[in-house]
């Protein structure tokens, strides 16, 4: 997967380049490109923005830098993607969530570009125009807001990374993940437990301890229940009368 990000502040994406997915652009599992936005401006103050029409607090970013900032990076076409458009991706509070379904589906697209933002936002022309060319997608992270784009992109492109083929070694499938699609879709993972068999007069429970594979499984999902209950109520809500008459059977 080819990853394009543009943004004012391209040292905010060297994380991009440590553990997980850093050792999956290594692989060439991933090729992560930063583009610093003010390489497409003009006057001699780089100008990226400025004061919105209409008034209000804040900066706007101008539309010319990024118009010209995604010609260029839309222009060097990745071989894998000879056909296919790129997906613009937008991180912005005023997007649809970002979800584990978002991510997988995403982890499908083989060149996805990254728009940073600052919080007063983009200029929309430049996304109703560039929602002429390709795909876009405004995505929010989170109920809250961030100063800028790029930590949503850290988040994104880890969450989209860890899912494409090979970039989670088998023992860390993203099967059981919370969230993933299946047995686990709308529940949170139970909880973990490593050695010591006990740590400070605590034990871990007999039955992960006990070889009953099947035993196990019911457990965890038992567990699994009970911490979406206590933590995301609203989520049992989303599952179908079979996975919660599992549930029962389960117990
Ligand atoms: N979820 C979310 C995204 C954001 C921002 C994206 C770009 C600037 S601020 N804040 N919160």
């Amino acid at each position: 997967m080819r990853v394009d990000v543009i943004t004012i502040f391209p040292e905010y994406l060297a994380p991009l380049g440590v553990s997980l997915i850093g050792k999956a652009a290594d692989r060439g599992l991933l090729d992560i490109r930063a583009h610093d936005l003010r390489d497409w401006t003009h006057d001699v103050h780089r100008t990226v923005d400025d004061t919105p029409y209409g008034g209000g607090p804040g900066m706007v970013m101008k539309p010319e830098p990024w118009g010209e900032a995604l010609d260029a990076v839309l222009a060097d076409v990745p071989p894998e993607s000879p056909e296919l458009p790129p997906t613009l991706v937008v991180p912005t509070p005023s997007g649809r969530p970002f979800t584990q379904a978002k991510a997988a589906q995403l982890a499908e697209s083989p060149w996805l570009i990254f728009a940073c933002g600052r919080y007063e936002g983009i200029d929309r022309r430049v996304i109703d125009a560039a929602a002429e060319r390709m795909a876009v997608e405004e995505l929010s992270i989170g109920d809250y807001v961030l100063a800028g784009g790029e930590v949503a992109v850290l988040v994104m492109v880890e969450a989209i990374g860890r899912l494409l083929p090979g970039v989670l070694g088998n023992a860390e499938s993203a099967r059981d993940d919370s969230f993933a699609a299946g047995a686990m879709e709308s529940l949170l993972e139970g909880p973990a437990y490593t050695k010591p068999a006990e740590w400070r007069g605590r034990t871990v429970p007999e039955i992960l301890t006990s070889g009953n594979h099947g035993a196990i499984a019911r457990w965890r999902r038992e567990q699994a229940f009970a911490r979406t209950a206590a933590h995301r109520p609203e989520l049992l809500a989303r599952l179908d009368p079979a996975a919660l008459d599992k549930r029962d059977r389960l117990a």
